[in-house]
Order: structure tokens, then C-alpha cells, then sequence
């Protein structure tokens, strides 16, 4: 009788004994389907010497009831899922979850159906059928991401389907994707570039581990440097990864990758639909997907022949996973590419200090890209000191950074604003009685948002439209919007500069693969002349008639005292200054600040990324930071206040006493409450040495919770609220 050891995907258990019934074969890592209690349940199959359980008599094991049609989860995805749950302290059926397409996806190709409209005029118009017609153009889906699309039930898309509105379309799931063809049209490479290049090709080629960071300046072309090495991948039949930090980026990416390679790339985010993503995840795991671009999430696929992986903007926080599994895909990234034996490329123009460290000690290979494309020059930075150069009452804009902007305006040049935060205004009171509008679900104010009247929270999401009065003191016409967000700044825009042409860019107005192209095109068709954006603009985009770029409030990233605020402000407004000048015409940058003599607005102002990142590994060491010590998070929630203290002391009470581990807290979270859970935190700082998971787990193991408490373990974590 042949026993399978079972990861199973169930919250309760995770490793379960089976029996293989005769005429049925399995591998190690073939993907099951196995009985449990009257239910079923999927599971891989796994080396039983590696994933302990516990021992069921021969005579008691149920026999799993099929073998599903896909390949096994190959040994480098097995020791990667292994590897993440151990490092982060994360439950491994919950990893692996994350390499798993939907059952859809699992069961086979086939076809499916989708629909689209039929061009036929409706007899009868309602509102909601009109407003479907009006979004659903061009549009090909399933009935419920129609109804999604258009905002209406999913009632009235099957009433237009009756009335011959809709049209059924059958789509073939299995249908291959367009081959790229590296050698379509390879550039010219500078001297550096083809440098870059020709080494990334050797260690595609050499098909070993191989981790490089490629250091290159705002506007370098890095992207057609590692670009070779995907070309090169693709001659050798092996798949790439490019991961992205952000889905809004990937537009502008898909069009690069077209002109180069003949045909768009493989798309993996979490807004496909639903017969994408099932098409896409069949073509990673028979390995017919050559390139696949996407988010985090695409790192855990169980790609076939991975030859390459390339993380691009590496320094972005948004590869940190801040729920579920609490990851950092780019340190995910590097491992996976050791256990596949691959080159794995780090990209950025703002590398983080973590990674500059592990190249400076040798662990990875530094390509630099000192000098822009084509001769372009970097931005001459400048600082506006608020003190002194004071902006009119009401308005965030100084002077000399309006009378810039007038002057680009003149000479038919573009300019850009850049200012994190979404929204009109941060907090709104009631000038009467004081009153502040807040979440009741978070420890946030609400923002308020003038485009769509409401406000809102950017925690948890809950909205209400802006009332007409006071709801303490019911004052009507009284309530003040405090502070800027980008919506105000483009009225003040409108107001200083009424001729002006403007494009507001956060994720409330490109929200869609369309719009974001739409912006793209018209900001290089100079059918826009200011730009006003959150840090959805700072990076990847290419205006070379974008010659000012004005930071409106670079203080506001150093509030808060987080361990990278200071590193997080550089990269920012080092990313955002990337974007002045890229063209023939030379940039300009003004960074607005009250506090000129901090050392990061210093260190952009001289152009000294050197002097920068010598005072933050300083400060970093003195703190016993990253990358020179550890850190470690533990986060206790609960519905109720008492609850969360309770669970919060006894892992207080039962902390570790190690010379090399410090524990901080229990107290409070700087996010008290966060979508109705009530949040307690305590911080390890450990020596780099300090076997912090080992400690954690075994701290916390010994511990038993109350049903409604969740205690979450963040390892080298990012968010520190
Ligand atoms: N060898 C080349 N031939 C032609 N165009 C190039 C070449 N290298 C770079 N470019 C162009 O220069 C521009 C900047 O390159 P790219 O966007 O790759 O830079 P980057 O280093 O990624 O910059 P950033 O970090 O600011 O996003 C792009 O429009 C790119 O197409
Ligand atoms: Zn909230």
C-alpha cells in the first residue's frame, strides 16, 4: 500500500495521511483531491521525512479521490514554500496557497463562456440598462465582472441577454499565447549598457544562481539592459519573471516589452478576470508563458522552466505584504532564484540599503548605469525654504515654484507636482465646535475627497458623503478642509494658472489599464501641461517634455519617526526628480520644506546619494536596525479593547530572556483600531546573529488565545503603525 503525506489546504489542518488507491499514480507534488470528514479537499502531495504529522495506522487511511490534470509542484517550489513559511513565521498550506490557480484552473483547459454586446438597440431603456450599455463597450466577460464593470446587478445583464442585448462568446481557455521573438528590435546599447547587458546574458546563459543589483541613475535604461537578458532567455526556451511593484506601471511596461519583443508579455495581477487568469496560470505551469509581468503575487506560481527573474523599482515597500502571508517578494525573489539556480536581477535607481549592503559584502553582483540614456543630464535640484519664501494665504504652491511653472506653461513645456497624498484635504472640522471627522472603524481621520463628495477612510475603506452640517453641534455651512491633498493643489492650479491643461493622477482618477494609458499618451502627445500626482507618478514614466518637477511637501514622509521614513523620502523625491529633464531639455527640481537642514533634503539638494546613504547606515547601526540587526513584530487584535490588552500582556508576561533579543511593549499600536479590531504590538530588536523565528515560535507556541484573537508575526516588517 503506498501512504501519501498530504499538505492539505484547510485552516485547521495542514498535514494529513492518505492512502493511494490502486490505479491511480502520483508524484511528489502532484496536486490532490482527498475526502475529509463529508467534504473534500485539495492537497500536494510531500515528502513525508520533511513535513512531520502524525502517525495514522495503515488500516484507518481513506484513499485520496483523484489526481488532478497538472504537472507536480516542482522540488525548487516545494523548498521555496518550505523556506517562506519557516522564515516568516507563516503556516506553509498558507504559502502554498498562494502558487495554486483557481479549481477552474486545476481541472483542465476546455472552453468557457463569456459575453459581450450584441450592437442590437435596446425597445426598452432603463437607466441601469444604459448606463450597462455606456460602460460595457469594448468590454468581454464573464456576466458577473459585467455586472461589476457597470456597477449594476447582475439581474439586468441577464434580462439584456434575454432581450438579445448580449451576445454569448465561447472562448477557448487553452488558447496560446502570441510568441515574442527576441531578436525583433534589439536597440543600439551605450557602452555601459552593452556592458550591463552582455554580463546578464553570460549568467542567463550559465543557468546558475546568480543575484546582481543593477545601480543605475533615474533614466539610465535599465530596462533595456535587462530586457538582453529576457531576450536571451527566451532564445534558450526558459521563462521569465518580471515583477513589478505596482499594477499601474504595468501599462507603460507592456508597451516597452511590445516594441521590443513583437507582442505584449504575460499578464498575472489580481484584477484579471476570471478566464485570464486561468489561461495564464495553465500557461505558466506547461511553460508556454515566456515572460510573465507581474505583482507580488506572480512569485509563487509554479512556473516550469524559470531561467530569469528580474525586480524591477526594487526598493518599492509595495513588495512587502502587509496581511496573509507577511513576505517581501524581492527577498522572496532572490531565494527562489537560489533554489531554481538562476540569475536574479535587482533594479532600481534608489537601491534599498539592504541591498546595497549585501552588494557591498560581495552576496550580490553590482552593475552600475551611472549616466543617463543619450546624453541627458540629471535635474539640478533646488530647495524652497516655507519659511522664508512664504506661499499666499490658503495656498501650498511658493512663488518661485508658481512663476516656474508659468514660465514652462509659456514655453509649451510640462511641469509635475508631487504630493502623497490622495484626496482634498487630510482632516475636516467643524469651525464651531472643534468637532473632527474620523473613521469609526480605525484610529484615521476621514479624508475628504471633493470629486466624488465623500469622505473617506484610507484604512478600511468606509465612506459617507460630506454632510451639509456639524453632526455635534449641527451648525450648518461651518466645516474647514484642513491641509493639502492633490485634489487642492490642482485647484490651486486651475485657479493660478486657468490656461493651463491638467492631469490628475492618483489611484482614485487610473483606476483602469485604459485610463492609465489614455494619461500616458496624452502626457506624450503634450496634450497636458502640469501633472499632479501621488507616488503613483514618481517612477517608470518617460515625459521628455517634462523639464520641472515640484515636491509640494517633502516633510511629509519624515512624520511619524518609522525606521525607513528617511530612506523612504529619498527614494521618493529622488524618483520623482527622475522624472525632470529626460529629454533634450535640461530639469529642474524645487523641493518645498520647512526643515532645508535635514539630512536627507540636504543630501538631494547636493545630489549626494553617497553622503545620504553613509548617515542613514550610521544611524541604522546606532539603532540596531536593518540591515545591521533585526527587527521583528508581533501584532495582537481583537473586537474588544480588554481582549486584545489581555492576550497582549500574557505574551508580555511570557517574553523571552536572551542577552541578544530585546522586547519592546506591549502597548498600544500607533493604529489602535483598524477595521473594527482593536490592536496591541510589541517590537523584537535582535542581533543580526539572533535566531529571532526559532525564539518567536517557540515564545508564542507555548501560549493559547481566546477564539476572537489574532496574533500576527511580521518579520524584518515595513509597516510600523
Ligand atoms: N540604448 C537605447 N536605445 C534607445 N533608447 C534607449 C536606450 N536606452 C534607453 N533608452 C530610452 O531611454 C529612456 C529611459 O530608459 P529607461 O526607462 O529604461 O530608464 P530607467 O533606467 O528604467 O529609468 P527610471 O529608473 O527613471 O525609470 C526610455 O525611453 C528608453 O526607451
Ligand atoms: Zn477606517
Amino acid at each position: 500500500m503506498t501512504r501519501l503525506r498530504l499538505l492539505v489546504f484547510n485552516p485547521a489542518l495542514s498535514v494529513l495521511d492518505y492512502r493511494l488507491p490502486a490505479g491511480m499514480t502520483t508524484e511528489i507534488g502532484s496536486v490532490v483531491l482527498a475526502p475529509l470528514g463529508p467534504r473534500q479537499v485539495l492537497g500536494i502531495v510531500w515528502e513525508a521525512e520533511r513535513l512531520p504529522g502524525a502517525e495514522v495506522p495503515d488500516a484507518k487511511l481513506r484513499p485520496i479521490l483523484e489526481v488532478l490534470p497538472v504537472p507536480p509542484f516542482p522540488a525548487p517550489l516545494r523548498r521555496l514554500i518550505e523556506w517562506t513559511a519557516d522564515y516568516y513565521c507563516a503556516p506553509m498550506n498558507g504559502v502554498a496557497r498562494m502558487a495554486l490557480g483557481s479549481m477552474a484552473a486545476l481541472r483542465g483547459g476546455g472552453s468557457t463562456t463569456e459575453y459581450r454586446l450584441s450592437g442590437l438597440e435596446p425597445k426598452r431603456m432603463t437607466p441601469q440598462r444604459a448606463a450597462a450599455l455606456d460602460a460595457l463597450h469594448g468590454e468581454q466577460a464573464s456576466i458577473r465582472e459585467l455586472a461589476e464593470l457597470a456597477s449594476v446587478s447582475d439581474g439586468v445583464l441577464r434580462g439584456m441577454l434575454g432581450a438579445g442585448l448580449l451576445e454569448p462568446v465561447t472562448v477557448d481557455l487553452d488558447r496560446p499565447y502570441p510568441r515574442a521573438r527576441p531578436d525583433h528590435a534589439a536597440p543600439d546599447l551605450s557602452e555601459d549598457q552593452q556592458a550591463a547587458a552582455d554580463r546578464f546574458v553570460v549568467a542567463v546563459q550559465d543557468a546558475a544562481f546568480a543575484p546582481f543589483l543593477l545601480d543605475g541613475v533615474t533614466g539610465s535604461g535599465k530596462t533595456e539592459c535587462y530586457f538582453e537578458a529576457v531576450a536571451e532567455a527566451i532564445r534558450q526556451n526558459r521563462q521569465v519573471l518580471v515583477l513589478l511593484p505596482e499594477i499601474a506601471l504595468t501599462q507603460n511596461f507592456l508597451r516597452r516589452f511590445e516594441a521590443r519583443f513583437g507582442t505584449p508579455p504575460v499578464l498575472w495581477h489580481s484584477s484579471l478576470k476570471q478566464s485570464e487568469r486561468r489561461r495564464a496560470w495553465r500557461a505558466i505551469v506547461s511553460g508556454e508563458a515566456q515572460v510573465v509581468v507581474g505583482a507580488r503575487s506572480a512569485l509563487f506560481m509554479p512556473y516550469r522552466q524559470l531561467g530569469l527573474i528580474v525586480v524591477d523599482e526594487a526598493h518599492e515597500v509595495s513588495f512587502k505584504q502587509d496581511d496573509g502571508v507577511r513576505y517581501n517578494a524581492r527577498d522572496v525573489a532572490v531565494i527562489r532564484a537560489r533554489f531554481e539556480k538562476i540569475p536574479v536581477i535587482l533594479a532600481s535607481a534608489t537601491p534599498a540599503l539592504e541591498s546595497l549592503q549585501l552588494a557591498e559584502a560581495g552576496v550580490y553582483e553590482k552593475i552600475d548605469l551611472p549616466a543617463r540614456f543619450g546624453g541627458a543630464e540629471l535635474p539640478a535640484i533646488d530647495i524652497v525654504d516655507l519659511r522664508s519664501e512664504v506661499p499666499e494665504r490658503g495656498h501650498w504652491l511658493a512663488p518661485r515654484l508658481v512663476a516656474e511653472m508659468r514660465a514652462r506653461l509659456e514655453r509649451g513645456e510640462q511641469s509635475l507636482l508631487f504630493l502623497n497624498r490622495r484626496g482634498y484635504a487630510p482632516l475636516t472640522l467643524c469651525r464651531h465646535c472643534g468637532y473632527r471627522f474620523q473613521c469609526p472603524n480605525c484610529s484615521a481621520w476621514l479624508v475628504e475627497h471633493r470629486l466624488s463628495r465623500r469622505l473617506a477612510c484610507h484604512h478600511c475603506g468606509h465612506e459617507t458623503p460630506v454632510p451639509e452640517e456639524c453632526p455635534e453641534c449641527h451648525t450648518g455651512d461651518c466645516l474647514v478642509a484642513c491641509g493639502p491633498g492633490v485634489e487642492r493643489i490642482a485647484d490651486e492650479v486651475a485657479e493660478l494658472l486657468p490656461e493651463a491643461r491638467l492631469a490628475l493622477v492618483t489611484s482614485d482618477t487610473l483606476n483602469t489599464p485604459e485610463k492609465i494609458g489614455a494619461f500616458v499618451a496624452a502626457a506624450e502627445g503634450g496634450a497636458i501641461d502640469v501633472i499632479i500626482g501621488t507616488q503613483l507618478v514618481t517612477k517608470g514614466y518617460h515625459f521628455p517634455e517634462l523639464t520641472l518637477v515640484g515636491v509640494v511637501d517633502a516633510d511629509l514622509g519624515l512624520e511619524g519617526g518609522d525606521l525607513r521614513a528617511g530612506e523612504r523620502t529619498y527614494q521618493q523625491i529622488a524618483q520623482v526628480a527622475g522624472r525632470a529633464g529626460r529629454g533634450e531639455k535640461p530639469g529642474a527640481v524645487l523641493i518645498q520644506t520647512r526643515h532645508p537642514e535635514a539630512a536627507v533634503i540636504a543630501a538631494l539638494a547636493a545630489g549626494d546619494r553617497d553622503a545620504f546613504y553613509a548617515a542613514e547606515a550610521e544611524a541604522r547601526k546606532d539603532a540596531g536596525a536593518p540591515p545591521f540587526g533585526r527587527w521583528a513584530a508581533i501584532i495582537v487584535s481583537s473586537e474588544t479593547e480588554a481582549e486584545a490588552r489581555e492576550a497582549a500582556r500574557a505574551i508580555g508576561g511570557a517574553r523571552p530572556n536572551l542577552p541578544d533579543v530585546m522586547v519592546l511593549g506591549p502597548a498600544p499600536a500607533p493604529l489602535a483600531l483598524l477595521r473594527g479590531r482593536y490592536r496591541y504590538r510589541l517590537l523584537i530588536n535582535a542581533r543580526r546573529t539572533a535566531q529571532v523565528q526559532d525564539v518567536i515560535r517557540d515564545w508564542l507556541g507555548k501560549l493559547d488565545f481566546p477564539q476572537g484573537v489574532r496574533v500576527a508575526v511580521d518579520i524584518d516588517p515595513y509597516s510600523f503603525v
